[in-house]
């Protein structure tokens, strides 16, 4: 299959292991293009670790992942094509705004122009205008956060990884965050969404991926996860979420707390 008619994220029984610390587990899964894919599961679940390896920041311990095509093991071609907002944005403290973002911009080889128009209409949407000329240092999380999620859209990617991306914001600042990442996805870009606050995934996410220690333990569309496998009964997603986390009695993670070398 040739990259242009790929899915946009293809994983093949991907394994992550730190030590005795399974994170990932046999993650077999594939995310169609243009889709909001809603990646959910409890603290230490392995979201972070998956979303390390499709952004080509970790490397697997066993198993392939494609993402637009391209193999995570070759970082020069996959990375043109993706987005990541992690935890903690990769921003500078001593750029302003706008400086930062015309670096990112530039890492990205986007020509001036074109970069300078996108800067402008991502800060006026996200009420950063304003602030644009001021340090970094000086912004409030909220701030920074915004600064991150321009940064990893700003080339238009075919794919965008956003950990937590209303983390930090206003509720109004939450709410612009949910509508430019349903313009994102009309727009065909895919959008790869982890988060714990479950309404965000409810109203985006078009498919929906639950992790528990490390496996995928469910997989649906929100209306086919939400309705019980018994009697097809509504539920929310909250119930269906805890539902399918919950511990099994006697069941053991497998995991040790032993911190090792990635
Ligand atoms: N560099 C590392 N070294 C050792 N263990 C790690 C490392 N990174 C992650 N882990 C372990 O892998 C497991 C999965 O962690 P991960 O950060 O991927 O979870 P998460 O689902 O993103 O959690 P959260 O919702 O709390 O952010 C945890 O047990 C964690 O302790």
């Amino acid at each position: 299959m040739s990259p242009a008619d790929a899915p946009a994220i293809e994983t093949d029984a991907l394994t992550k292991r730190y030590g005795e610390t399974t994170a990932v587990t046999g993650l077999t899964m594939t995310v169609e293009r243009g889709a909001v894919y809603g990646f959910l599961g409890p603290n230490g679940a392995g979201k972070t670790t998956t979303m390390r390896m499709l952004t080509t920041l970790t490397r697997p311990t066993s198993g392939t992942a494609h993402v637009a095509g391209h193999s995570i093991t070759d970082r020069e071609s996959v990375t043109p094509h993706i987005g990541y907002l992690p935890e903690e944005p990769p921003i500078y403290d001593e750029l302003t705004g706008r400086e930062q973002l015309e670096y990112a911009a530039g890492l990205r080889d986007l020509p001036e122009a074109e970069a300078s128009e996108r800067i402008d209409s991502l800060l006026e949407r996200f009420d950063l205008v304003d602030d644009a000329h001021r340090r970094i240092e000086g912004y409030s999380k909220g701030m920074r956060q915004k600064v991150g999620v321009i940064q990893a859209v700003l080339h238009e990617p075919a794919v965008a990884f956003l950990d937590e991306p209303t983390s930090g914001l206003d509720p109004r600042a939450a709410r612009t965050m949910r509508e430019t990442i349903a313009d994102l996805a009309d727009r065909e870009m895919t959008i790869f969404l982890s988060t714990h606050i479950l309404p965000v995934v409810d109203e985006l996410a078009d498919e929906i991926g639950v992790l528990r220690e490390g496996e995928l333990v469910a997989q649906g569309d929100p209306e086919t996860l939400k309705s019980r496998a018994e009697t097809g009964e509504a539920r929310s997603l909250e119930d269906a979420f805890l539902e399918v986390t919950q511990e099994t009695p006697g069941g053991e993670s497998g995991r040790s707390a032993e911190p090792s070398i990635d």
